[in-house]
């Protein structure tokens, strides 16, 4: 933890208070105090101000949800496969499951006839065995009957006319086989014994193979995809398309997930207005309250929207009070910097909370501020907008996660190039709302948008990351490799 103090001048010193009659020295002296406390605030390197939250964050409750309600959900329990994927060795073309070693010497000129003694279709079993020169018409999907080693596809086989003719001087049948294709008319005889002849001539099913195939041909066999005891989710995991996939393929119909947290959202300021009041002179609509909106959605928690707090610190303690109790986790925006109508200072110093911070070396939104009240967190976030999205992105986000069960929850930087100079000169790290693409030859690349500053909107919608940009003196050039940390929810998308 740095130790460095970042020093701003008093407003107001003894000088300036003997001209102002109203203002005695003493209180003079009482405002210089204040300020010089809530000036000279510690600033904490960002990593150090996340694992101070992490720490103190508890996993959430858990509840137990139908496996149609748990999309997006993160799940609170370990599901294993209890059994092999496929559990049955599943044909994955349609066509004949044969035996290989039948069709070792076929070819396009030579084909081999084979006797089809039946049919499995999805959801059947073959109760029986497969002997030599037969096959059994066999669907993708189908468990291949015992004593097949192989499934020739539908493509690589022909339906073959046969008619039975009965020679009376013996219990045989000699059936007469036309082969497809062949133009001469040439015609080739198998015997079959009687027994069997009844249900071949009757469905007239010989089949004709064009090509041999090898052991295994055209069939997953048992465990292919998964082995049994294999992890299908892990804890904490949040459930995506192949999540939900899995867990229904296992039967889950109900999963043990954890529950939403519950987060209050308090924008703070006078010159607010709700989005339904008319626009009047210095008066700006609350927007923050609806961004981050979208970013509790986004990570899985429940937002509640609460009407927003004048500045008076008699009704900010009450309203905040009240949140902390009703809600898991509380987020304010507005009124932490050094402003005479700044009063998060002010709560969370006078509170029975424990304040973790109030100033981290970064930009946007140095002035954030977290503490712990009866073990939930209240996330005071700075008011100009990209402050903070910032701040809910490096610490709500994480905070929200890991009350969901994910054990890293904090967002995983990638390199990419920067392309084209940041010069921007800060002493503290800037996270700088950026562009990431990939070029076409597979190059990840980042470039930072308009607006960079603090109060602009506009660069959220266009930001699909943040770059960090370290504190330097001279900023980033182009060509430089820079840390870029993908932002969640929607802007994945873009
Ligand atoms: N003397 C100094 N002034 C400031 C410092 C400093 O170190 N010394 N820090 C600056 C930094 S950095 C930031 S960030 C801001 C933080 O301001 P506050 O958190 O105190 O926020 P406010 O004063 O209430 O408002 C700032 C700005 O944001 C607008 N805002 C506030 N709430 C909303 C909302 N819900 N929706 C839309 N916009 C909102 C507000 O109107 C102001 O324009 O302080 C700097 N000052
Ligand atoms: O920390 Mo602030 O967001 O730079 O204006
Ligand atoms: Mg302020």
């Amino acid at each position: 933890m740095t130790q460095d103090k970042e020093s701003v001048k008093p407003v107001i010193d003894d000088a300036a208070a003997n001209f102002i009659p109203s203002i005695t020295a003493a209180t003079a002296a009482i405002n210089m105090m204040k300020h010089d406390v809530k000036f000279n605030r510690e600033i904490m390197p960002v990593q150090t101000a996340q694992a101070l939250v992490l720490e103190r964050v508890q996993r959430g409750f858990i509840e137990c949800v139908p496996l149609e309600q748990a999309y997006g959900r993160h799940l609170a329990e370990e599901a294993v496969s209890n059994r092999p994927v496929p559990h049955f060795r599943r044909s994955i073309m349609d066509g004949y499951a044969v035996i290989a070693m039948d069709t070792s010497r076929t070819d396009t000129s030579n084909p081999i006839m084979l006797q089809v003694i039946g049919e499995v279709p999805c959801g059947s079993v073959w109760n029986g065995e497969l002997r030599q020169g037969q096959a059994i018409r066999i669907m993708t999907g189908a468990q291949v009957p015992d004593g097949a080693d192989a499934v020739v596809r539908l493509e690589w086989t022909t339906t073959v006319e046969s008619t039975a003719v009965c020679d009376d001087s013996n219990d045989e049948i000699y059936e007469v086989l036309a082969r497809p294709g062949d133009a001469d008319g040439d015609v080739s005889c198998s015997t079959l014994p009687m027994s069997e002849v009844a249900q071949h001539v009757q469905s007239r099913q010989v089949i004709a193979v064009h090509q041999a195939v090898k052991s295994g041909e055209a069939i997953h066999g048992i465990g292919t995809e998964m082995q049994a005891g294999e992890v299908l989710v892990q804890r904490g995991q949040r459930i995506g398309a192949g999540e939900m996939g899995l867990l229904a393929m296992f039967g889950y119909a109900h999963v043990q997930v954890f529950r939403r947290p519950q987060v209050a959202i308090l924008s703070t300021g006078e010159e607010l207005l709700s989005l339904d009041e008319e626009l009047t002179p210095g008066k700006i609509y609350n927007s923050n309250s609806y961004i981050l909106l979208a970013q509790i959605e986004s990570a899985g928690a429940i937002p509640h929207l609460l009407p927003h707090i004048p500045d008076d610190i008699r009704t900010l303690r009450e309203r905040l009070d009240e949140a902390m109790e009703q809600y898991d986790v509380v987020i304010t925006t507005g009124g932490v910097s050094v402003g005479d109508y700044d009063l998060l200072y002010e709560y969370t110093t006078n509170w029975d909370g424990d304040l973790l911070f109030n100033k981290v070396k970064m930009r946007p939104g140095s002035p954030t501020t977290v503490g712990f009240r009866h073990s939930k967190p209240l996330f005071a976030l700075a008011g100009n907008p990209a402050a903070c999205y910032v701040g809910c992105e490096l610490f709500v986000r994480p905070t929200l996660l890991r009350m969901q069960g994910v054990e890293e929850p904090l967002p995983k930087p990638i390199t990419a190039v920067l392309t084209e100079a940041y010069r921007v000169r800060d002493t503290f790290d800037r996270y700088v709302r950026a562009v990431l693409t990939i070029t076409d030859e597979g190059h990840a690349e980042v470039r930072p948008t308009r607006a960079d500053i603090s109060s602009a909107t506009v660069s959220i919608r266009d930001a699909n990351c943040l770059f960090l940009s370290p504190a330097s003196q001279v900023g980033m050039e182009a060509g430089a490799l820079v840390q870029v940390f993908p932002l969640g929810g929607l802007q994945e998308l873009k």
